[in-house]
């Protein structure tokens, strides 16, 4: 990877007068852990995508090297998914401070803290009804449904694609922007508009242990983009995966690589 690549890959601006961090990768002699606040992804970044969202596999050595890289930023751990965010509990079960869930319309500032939910409409319920009607229709395509909207998977019916996304499109348009089709991996997410991944970043860095630091937001998606527009904003960095890290394994080997575990004693 040349500097040259990366600067034109890499969104990493500050407008303040500070230095902005480096570029990655990021090595812990350049990464200061007491000013600096992660903000990362789920699905495709912290774990690889899988066939479904329930078979995803959380890699062993991932939830320790978390938490080695939470306490040794005092805390300034988020993840921020799509997923709702008692599969996020599911999966990494007391392991970032915060957490924010479909896309930020669910955010929980602190752990054993409340659940936030952003004041937005709620899908028709004839949507659901037409959902399940159209999954039925297309053997291996399935609605996962969400407090705050609902997903047209088609990763097992590719060839459904085009026709999820019509029907998607029929509903949401008539709604003149209240409502919109989301792409996503294999995918579509129909949701109410006016919340996404920055407004989580927005909002969870306003607060303790987040505020004053530098955000670092790691993601593979679309929705992903906002996140990492919203933490340059604020004078950090985004990061992709495919490009700043080419796989999710790069960049969890990057989060361990920051906090390594201690070296065995053998006395164990
Ligand atoms: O924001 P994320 O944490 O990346 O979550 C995005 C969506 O992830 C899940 O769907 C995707 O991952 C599945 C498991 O790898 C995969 O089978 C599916 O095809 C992908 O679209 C989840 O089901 C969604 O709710 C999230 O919005």
């Amino acid at each position: 990877m040349t500097g040259t690549q990366r600067s034109t890959r890499s969104v990493v601006v500050s407008t303040q007068d500070t230095p902005p961090p480096p570029q990655p990768p990021l090595s812990r002699e350049h990464l200061p852990l007491d000013r600096v606040a992660f903000l990362f992804d789920f699905d495709g970044t912290l774990v690889d995508i899988a066939p479904t969202p329930e078979s995803v596999v959380v890699p062993p050595g991932l939830k320790e090297a978390l938490v080695r890289l939470r306490d040794a930023c005092g805390g300034a751990l988020a993840v921020i998914s799509g997923r709702p965010i008692d599969q996020v509990d599911h999966f990494l079960p007391n392991i970032p401070f915060a957490v924010a869930g479909e896309h930020g319309i669910a955010i929980r500032h602190r752990p054993d803290g409340p659940i936030e939910r952003a004041a937005l409409p709620a899908v028709p319920s004839e949507w659901i009804r037409q959902a399940q009607d159209l999954v039925a229709s297309f053997p291996g395509t399935r609605l996962e449904r969400k407090v705050g909207g609902f997903v047209l998977h088609y990763r097992a019916a590719p060839e459904a694609q085009g026709q999820l996304k019509k029907a998607a499109d029929a509903w949401v348009e008539p709604t003149g922007g209240q409502f919109h089709v989301q792409a996503a991996k294999m995918a579509w997410e129909i949701r109410p508009a006016g919340v996404d991944k920055g407004y989580a970043v927005e909002v969870l860095m306003e607060d303790a242990p987040f505020a004053g630091r530098r955000p670092v937001f790691v993601g593979d998606d679309v929705t992903d983009e906002d996140g990492i527009r919203e933490a340059v904003r604020l004078g950090g960095a985004g990061y992709r995966i495919g490009t700043d890290f080419p796989t999710p394994a790069a960049f969890r080997a990057w989060i361990a690589s920051l906090v390594p575990a201690p070296a065995s004693t053998g006395k164990e």
